[in-house]
């Protein structure tokens, strides 16, 4: 494979299962301890590796966990920060200034902050209550986030006793890393030649459904946008045929995330309406890869994962076809904004 370190992914994505150890003692001492809300805050594209987790919750509780931005708690917070509220705060770098500039806000409200970083010394993993840091990079740290805050969300469903299945879903995540591992390699030859039919499209319009939606925005707004300079509408399924249809025509560039979860058919009805009208459809549908071993069930809340996974073949290639490295920026945290 195309640039690529085979143990280090399996490290970075083991470590990030483990979270699993530690978190079902966390939750259930911050519920006896009041909490009665969770708020997901991260910053950017990283916030956005939250919402299937979120979606989780949703569909098993009716305990309170949504996302908010940071930048815009600082100016309007939601009525319920404060003392009984969780703060999970995913970032990286660990340095993301509208994230830091939310922990003394935190603090004065007395807010339970909990902190997800791929670095140790920095603010974010040192100023908050609890904090799991997991190494990873930009190449690495989707499926991380992913899997972290989706089993962040899998304690507080367990330990709220919404579902008896979190140790059977837990063991079969610890084999997942080199599943992963193996579903990249299988795919390496699609994701070569996908590269070459799209190094040279200036405008693609990425859409998908469910718990992959959120990865449609992500690899259309973090990657394609920011690491490659090339236009994007990420847009939902479900509003697909609200304004977006009308820009599709032959010529015009389609990204289609399938995945395995209940909103799989929102996705196949756009599967059968852009087939009509464009030659340049593109469809990554998690279900392809094989995942021995892996139920049903947690195939389908892994579906971002998955794509993730095999999206990151495809940004390899690229970035070699393009002459544009991954790590090129004009203006992220290069100039002052
Ligand atoms: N496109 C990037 C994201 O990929 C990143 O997640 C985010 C926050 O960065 P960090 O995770 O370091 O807080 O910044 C930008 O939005």
């Amino acid at each position: 494979m195309l640039n690529f370190d085979k143990a280090r992914f399996i490290k970075i994505q083991s470590g990030a299962v483990a979270i699993a150890d530690k978190i079902r003692p966390l939750m259930r001492e911050v519920l006896g301890a009041g909490i009665e809300r969770i708020y997901f805050m991260g910053t950017g594209g990283v916030q956005l590796l939250t919402f299937p987790a979120i979606e989780l919750a949703a569909r098993y509780t009716t305990f309170p966990v949504s996302a908010c931005f940071p930048a815009q708690v600082i100016l309007d917070p939601p009525a319920g920060l404060n003392e009984k509220a969780l703060v999970v705060m995913p970032s990286l770098s660990g340095t993301t200034k509208e994230s830091v500039a939310l922990l003394p806000f935190l603090k004065e409200r007395g807010v339970r902050l909990m902190t997800l970083t791929g670095h140790a010394d920095t603010p974010l993993a040192q100023q908050a209550d609890f904090t799991y840091t997991n190494f990873a990079e930009d190449d690495t740290s989707s499926e991380s986030f992913y899997l972290q805050t989706m089993i962040i969300v899998l304690a507080l469903l367990a330990e709220t006793g919404k579902i008896d299945d979190f140790d059977a879903v837990v063991s079969e995540l610890k084999t997942l890393p080199g599943l992963l591992a193996d579903a990249k390699a299988a795919y390496e030859d699609d994701a070569a030649k996908l590269a070459q039919s799209i190094k040279d499209e200036p405008y693609h319009i990425f859409t998908g459904a469910g718990a992959v939606w959120p990865e449609a925005h992500y690899y259309g707004m973090c990657i394609l946008e920011e690491m490659q300079w090339i236009r994007t509408r990420p847009v939902h399924a479900a509003d697909f045929f609200h304004g977006t249809l009308e820009l599709v025509e032959p010529g015009v560039s389609v990204f289609l995330f399938k995945g395995e979860d209940a909103l799989r058919p929102l996705g196949e009805r756009v599967e059968r309406f852009v087939h009509r009208y464009t030659d340049k459809v593109w469809i990554l549908d998690s279900a392809s890869a094989a995942l021995p071993g892996i139920s049903p069930r947690v195939r389908s809340l892994i579906s971002p994962v998955v794509l993730a996974t095999l999206l990151e073949r495809l940004s390899a290639h690229l970035e070699v076809l393009r002459q544009h490295p991954l790590t090129t920026r004009r203006y992220y945290k290069r100039v002052e904004y």
